[in-house]
């Protein structure tokens, strides 16, 4: 049995929803189908998940939403129509999502994760009545009803193991088409919590793990995971197979094609991962595979970066003779629940660097404050501007002269590196820069380790 997981962008339109139903009968096997919400029918159209995240901020702020709640609706009513699905029907789904502001929520971040989850709920719905109206045998599941549980933040949550003895006892049958909405599940107490954007992933990852799948197949829209994210380089090489570990640096640092925190669960439950694309099923994709047994074929597998980081720099003299330096700096963090990515040392110097999204501007200040009043750092510096790259591959363990290319690379661009960690794994480098060079500097390692593609 396989797991298939639809993107937004593959579920779009009514002619999307087409080619995603001829892959879902093509093979009886792909039994457990995954829905994301309507994703961009054009470039600058609006994914059905913002538009319910504005739909919950109008809500909050008591402004008009009649037009946001009709600008969702008829995103479904579009797809329902093309397939001819009866109109009591749709509006069920219209009066889902009317009602969604008169349900109690235990707090606004509670309310907002009920809205987002919506986008996935009403399409696994949609989904299933169109397949029902096809004639395949298939079934809307809940993640409620499938015992999907989770915890941790209402809009950041993490599944419960118990999931997986739910799975494990669900009931279904064999000739059956399985359809869940991506992206949410429920906390202990029934209320709905959603993981991180993107992260219907994680929910084909978690499925794939309980139903105990053959292979977990994530269709997106592009032929595979490419070297370098397409948008920045010319044709990049797709990437044929690679490992859990080197997809899971990847994605963590901007691979934006599958969810870092979708391949636990696939490690967990040793699920092959195929990503392959909607309009082109028969392209074999890419595997990302276990690093058990794993023969690289060359020494990178991919580069990839992210802006979205800021720093904080400390400098004191006899750094590294001072007992319980840095835990009184992670205590301060702890104090406020703000994460850190990573903290690279020198004997007199630390720089501990944040994701940027996750600390709003009045949190930098009172962290600078306190770090400042209680380690009397000689220097304190908080650097906004701060991109991360990640040069990762299972063929560089061992290999002499990888950080010197790309060293040599950046220099000959003239682009300034603030940071380099190697080592902690030992199958990446990664590169702290300034965001104005993060590109160039993708484009210039890229260059230099796949020169045939260029
Ligand atoms: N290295 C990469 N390889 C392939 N796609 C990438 C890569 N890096 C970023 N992307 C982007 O990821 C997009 C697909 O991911 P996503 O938008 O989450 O798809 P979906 O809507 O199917 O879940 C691609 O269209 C591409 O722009
Ligand atoms: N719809 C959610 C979850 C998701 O995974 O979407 P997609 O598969 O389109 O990336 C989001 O936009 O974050």
């Amino acid at each position: 049995m396989k797991v298939v997981k639809f993107g937004g962008s593959s579920l779009a339109n009514g002619e999307s929803f087409e080619h995603a139903i001829s892959i879902i009968n093509a093979q009886p096997e792909r039994q457990i189908v995954v829905t994301s919400a309507p994703g961009k029918r054009f470039k600058d159209d609006i994914k059905v998940t913002d538009l319910l995240i504005n739909y919950a901020n109008a809500v909050l702020k008591h402004n008009d939403y009649s037009v946001i709640q009709n600008d969702i609706f008829s995103r479904y009513e579009e797809i329902g129509q093309y397939f001819g699905v009866d109109r009591a029907a749709l509006s069920t789904i219209h009066q889902i999502i009317v009602e969604l502001p008169n349900k109690d929520y235990p707090n606004d971040d509670y309310l907002m994760a009920a809205f987002k989850a919506h986008g996935e709920r009403l399409n696994a719905r949609l989904m299933a009545l169109v397949l029902q109206k096809k004639g395949i045998n298939a079934r809307f599941v809940d993640p409620k009803e499938a015992g999907l549980i989770v915890d941790g933040e209402p809009n950041n949550a993490i599944v419960d193991p118990q999931t997986y003895v739910n799975l494990a006892h669900f009931d279904y049958q064999n000739d059956e088409k399985l359809i869940f909405p991506g992206f949410f599940g429920f906390t202990i107490d029934g209320n709905i919590a959603t993981f991180s954007r993107g992260g219907s992933d994680i929910t084909g990852a978690i499925l794939a793990r309980g139903f105990n799948a053959d292979l977990y197949e994530n269709f997106t829209d592009v032929d595979a995971i490419f070297s370098a994210n397409p948008a920045l380089v010319d044709h990049p090489q797709p990437i044929k197979r690679m490992t859990y570990r080197e997809m899971r640096e990847l994605s963590y640092a901007g691979f934006s094609v599958f969810h870092d925190e979708a391949l636990i669960p696939a490690i967990q439950g040793n699920i092959v991962v195929n990503v392959k694309n909607t309009q082109a099923p028969e392209k074999p994709g890419t595997l990302i595979v276990p690093n058990q047994g794993f023969k690289p074929q060359q020494i990178v597998t991919g580069i990839a970066g992210g802006k979205h980081y800021a720093a904080l720099y400390l400098h004191k003299y006899l750094l590294n003779r001072e007992a319980g330096f840095t835990l009184k700096i992670l205590e301060i963090l702890n104090k406020y629940g703000v994460p850190y990515e990573h903290m690279p040392s020198g004997i007199d110097d630390i720089t501990i660097i944040f994701d940027r999204k996750l600390i709003s501007d009045d949190m930098v200040q009172t962290i600078c404050d306190e770090v400042k009043a209680t380690v009397n750092p000689d220097s304190l510096e908080w650097i906004d501007d701060y991109a991360i790259i990640m040069v990762v591959g299972e063929g560089m363990l061992n290999r002499v002269g990888v950080a010197a290319g790309i060293f040599d690379e950046l220099a000959a661009q003239n682009i300034r590196i603030s940071m380099i960690n190697q080592g902690a794994s030992r199958i990446s480098i990664m590169i702290g820069t300034y965001k104005k060079d993060a590109d160039n500097a993708i484009r210039a390692i890229y260059r230099h380790f796949f020169p045939k593609n260029n």
